[in-house]
């Protein structure tokens, strides 16, 4: 018998449906997703636009719950689970990483990135300004922090969507488009630092993208059409 013991997915999906809306507004946004994604993948997650990639996103993240069908974060069930345990579980345990960066525009960036570990993640303020300092450091903004999001590039604004994203340790990223707001060589900046990050430190990486350069260099690539997943599936 072998003693090799199977290891559990960071994220597994089983007969996920979405729908929204009702009667003849009735879309189904995910049909039937059978998905395992394992600790340390780097995921890119591609369609054409309205496929289902964000839903997709939303849903094993916990941000979001299925209409049908079984989800799981960690061996956690997120389908069933209280919205107070699953806004602990996203803050503990994932990174969020978006287009349009969703820096707040009023604070500096050391604050971006030093808040959410105070006020979602509950670090104490000397460990809280410790990480958001070594994480803006670590991707390159150490020179700036005093900075307000409006005074950096678009590429640097996401630079600090990354480092918040991680600041706090999560176990995956979820990225939806993260390039797709930057010019082709800043982009290609981008997805090397997340490609970086993924081999430094195994975090897993799902990122939904249009990106053909990001679909090349993923770990393994997702495609989803009409809400159905037409390759990279475990069926
Ligand atoms: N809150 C909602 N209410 C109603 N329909 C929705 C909602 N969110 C998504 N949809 C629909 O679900 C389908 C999938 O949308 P989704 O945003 O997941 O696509 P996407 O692949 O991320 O698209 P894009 O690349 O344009 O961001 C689309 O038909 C969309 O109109």
């Amino acid at each position: 018998m072998s003693n090799t013991i199977k290891e559990l997915p960071a994220i597994f999906m089983q007969d996920i449906c979405k729908s929204f809306g009702i009667n003849e507004n009735k879309v189904d946004a995910l049909k039937n997703i059978n998905l395992e994604i394992m600790k340390g993948e780097f995921v890119a997650l591609c369609g054409p636009s309205g496929s289902g990639k964000s839903t997709l996103l939303n849903i094993l993240s916990g941000i979001d719950t299925p209409s049908a069908g079984t989800v799981m974060f960690l061996n956690n069930v997120l389908n069933e689970m209280p919205e107070k345990r699953l806004a602990y579980m996203r803050s503990k345990y994932v990174g969020f990483i978006f287009q349009f960066f969703n820096l707040i525009p009023v604070l500096s960036i050391f604050d971006n990135v030093f808040y959410p570990l105070v006020l979602n993640a509950h670090f104490n303020k000397k460990e809280a300004k410790e990480r958001a300092l070594h994480f803006l450091d670590s991707v390159g903004l150490a020179h700036l922090v005093d900075r307000k999001p409006g005074q950096l590039s678009g590429g640097q604004q996401q630079r600090v969507a990354i480092a918040r994203a991680l600041a706090h340790e999560p176990r995956v990223v979820v990225a939806d488009e993260p390039t797709g707001n930057l010019d082709l060589t800043t982009g290609e900046a981008i997805l090397e630092l997340l490609m970086k990050i993924n081999q430094q430190t195994s975090t897993t990486f799902v990122i939904s993208t249009h990106s053909t350069q990001l679909r090349d260099s993923a770990g393994r690539v997702i495609e989803i059409k009409d809400g159905v997943l037409v390759h990279g599936s475990d069926e």
